[in-house]
């Protein structure tokens, strides 16, 4: 660390020579690994970024210009040049360091999502107020990848972008060739066809580096040599689809080779036009077993050795690989299911459908609102689509999900992985909104499985449904233990009986939850029944049978609580009559921070003690509205929520 203890911010930085910042590079790369081998996080992608971060804060003069990352995973290098190396011994962990970047951090961040394709438009924007407050002199600089350009909105920004060529705004291209898998699509192909030809300039950039690496004598002839190749670089530069939109456009430059991508930041600067400036990385570079690793080249790690690389916990059987594996038995069986990912074919489950039925599996980049309309597509096609999709990326494809699944009945599922609260990766990857923006869906039909049997049985009830929309949920990690019911009445599952007591209605996997509250409620003389009513969009009409033999009925989600299960149970029996009390529980806050997911389960009230609390609280209030034969005790009751 002889280096990077000395740098506090990026001023700390212009007085380096460039053997000093390889040295940097080094440091930073070591300090990358060791942390976030012991924390988890995004080793991968900002093992690719150590040159090029070093670079643009050398360059330009942030937080005046402003430095926007798209997605913000790969924002640790300049976290670390802007004076939070300190955080990292707990980044990502509940009160430390963000994974992505935070104003409340520091000045130098700015887009604190981690949603892909955002970052341009920000950029446009800035650049626009920039212009109307006649600050000419601050440059806005965003940072997209390869991926992130896949996504629908970045295009829409280009275009914006391309429109104003006195608004200049810096564009820099990170082509690591990957998303987590290789890029799909003609855009990656384009660009690959440009690295191709940069491949051939390589020689030449060696020559001009040991003239740079000679020092003062070397200098002269390397600016010479550089001007000359460069000059003649340009002109025989293969078009690209930036040019055409009207962008300037420089590259591809080597974006390891710290000098070139130097000279190209500073060449950007000085055009005074809108331009993209074409770097090539390697995700993981510098770590073996990063780069070494052919799935994502550790896109997004848990804790790891980092002698090895090797996982040090291992999670047991996901939602994730378990629905991968019902979905490819039930597409054994049913030639005209399809799967589709928008670049996450891992994350989502995908990787063994994809290579059992390859010419069934589509991954369309990151554009959930591509793959969503596109399944509409398939469907109009006699095909049955599966959208497997982590929730809080389905959120803008919800217009998509209206107008071109529900409006046209069409028999598509959506797969809705990471729903409730995830935790590590902040306030943006939280599946909490699905419920709430889906259940208005005209026809939609949501099951919320708890378990593998009830994944297996509401997956292939979801594929057997040609003329509605249908979408399944369940949350990151490993699978609930099997929870069997005592039986099952107009579509609900009764897991816990009891006569006149709480109903408590559990959605997916707070059935475990509602279980264990349960045990506790019992011990403390108030009865309750639990249900899992399966499908909850639209609600079985059962559950308002069950409700009139209870004298009270608690809901419990992991979701938004407003505008939830619970919302919708609560206007069910409202418009039945039913004046039993209601505790609706789910989660109150739409962003809370990252931790971990059982920290934000505790924090939202969803664990069995604070809803055995509400099921007692409730009792009490029953009984004491009038109801036949008070409780036994209804001991620990809290007055009730107002
Ligand atoms: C809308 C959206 N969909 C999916 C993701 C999940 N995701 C996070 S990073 C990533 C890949 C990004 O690829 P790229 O932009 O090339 O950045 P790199 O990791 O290669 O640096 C994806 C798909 C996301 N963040 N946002
Ligand atoms: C940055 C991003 O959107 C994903 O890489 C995110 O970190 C998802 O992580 P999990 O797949 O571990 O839920
Ligand atoms: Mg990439």
């Amino acid at each position: 660390m002889a280096l990077l203890e000395h740098i506090g911010e990026p001023a700390d930085l212009r007085g380096l020579s460039h053997a000093q910042l390889g040295a940097l590079a080094d440091e930073i790369r070591g300090f990358l690994v060791r942390h976030v081998a012991r924390t988890g996080g995004h080793l991968g992608p900002n093992l690719g970024v150590v040159e090029l971060t070093l670079a643009l804060h050398r360059c330009f003069d942030s937080p005046r210009d402003a430095l926007l990352w798209d997605v913000g995973h790969q924002a640790y290098v300049h976290k670390i040049l802007t004076g939070r190396t300190a955080g990292f011994a707990r980044l990502r962990q509940r009160g430390g360091l963000s994974g992505y970047p935070s104003r409340a951090e520091s000045a130098h961040d700015h887009i604190e999502h981690s949603h892909a394709s955002m970052a341009l438009s920000y950029a446009d924007g800035m650049a626009k107020a920039r212009q109307l407050a006649g600050d000419g002199g601050r440059h806005i600089v965003a940072v997209v990848g390869d991926g992130a350009l896949t996504g629908g909105p970045a295009w829409e920004a280009l275009n914006s972008i391309a429109a104003a060529p006195d608004r200049p705004v810096v564009i820099v291209v990170n082509d690591n060739g990957r998303s987590y898998a290789p890029t799909v699509g003609g855009l990656a192909r384009h660009l690959s066809a440009l690295r191709t030809h940069a491949r051939h300039e390589r020689p030449a950039d060696l020559g001009r580096r040991a003239l740079d690496e000679a020092g003062a004598p070397g200098r002269r002839p390397h600016r010479a040599v550089h001007a000359t190749r460069q000059g003649i670089k340009d002109a025989l530069a293969p078009r690209t689809f930036f040019a055409d939109l009207g962008l300037a456009y420089l590259g591809p430059v080597d974006g390891h080779d710290l000098p070139a991508v130097e000279d190209a930041l500073e060449r950007a600067k000085g055009l005074g036009c809108p331009v993209v400036v074409h770097c090539v990385t390697r995700k993981g570079l510098g770590y073996r077993p990063a780069e070494d690793d052919d799935t994502d080249h550790f896109h997004g790690v848990g804790a790891i050795d980092p002698r090895t690389g090797v996982p040090l916990r291992t999670s047991g059987l996901t939602w994730s690989a378990a629905f991968g594996h019902e979905l490819s038995a039930a597409a054994a069986e049913s030639p005209e299911v399809v799967a589709i990912t928008a670049a996450m074919p891992d994350s989502v489950g995908l990787t063994a459908f994809a290579a059992r039925y390859p010419s069934r599996f589509f991954d369309v980049g990151i554009a959930e609102q591509h793959a969503v309309a596109s399944a509409a597509g398939l469907a109009m096609g006699g095909l049955h689509p599966v959208v497997a999709v982590y929730g809080t990326f389905l959120n803008r494809a919800v217009d998509q999900v209206l107008m071109d699944l529900a409006l046209h009945r069409l028999g598509v599922t959506l797969v809705i992985d990471r729903a409730g609260l995830t935790g590590d990766d902040g306030p943006s990857h939280n599946g909490l909104w699905d419920l709430a923006l889906l259940q208005p869906v005209p026809g939609l039909r949501l099951a919320a499985p708890r378990d593998l049997p009830t994944l297996r049985e509401e997956l292939r009830e979801a594929l057997g449904v040609a003329d509605a929309p249908t979408a399944l949920r369940f949350p990151r990690g490993a699978v609930a233990p099997d929870i069997p019911a005592l039986r099952r009445t107009g579509g609900v599952d009764v897991l816990r009986e009891s006569h006149g007591g709480v109903l408590v209605v559990a959605v997916g996997v707070m059935a475990r939850t509602a279980l264990d509250a349960a045990e506790l409620c019992a011990a403390r003389g108030v009865p309750t029944t639990v249900v899992d009513p399966r499908w909850v969009t639209p609600l079985p009409a059962e559950l308002l049978r069950l409700a009139g033999g209870h004298r009270a009925v608690v809901t419990v989600e992991d979701g938004l609580r407003s505008g939830g299960v619970g919302t919708a149970v609560l206007q069910q029996l409202a418009d039945a009559g039913i004046t039993a009390p209601v505790r609706v529980l789910g989660v109150r806050d739409g962003f809370p921070g990252h931790g971990t997911r059982a920290e934000l389960l505790a924090e939202a009230g969803l664990t069995p003690e604070a809803v055995a609390q509400a099921v007692v609280s409730v009792a009490g209030e029953a009984w004491t509205a009038g109801a036949a034969d008070p409780p036994p005790t209804t001991r620990g009751a809290t007055p009730p929520a107002r």
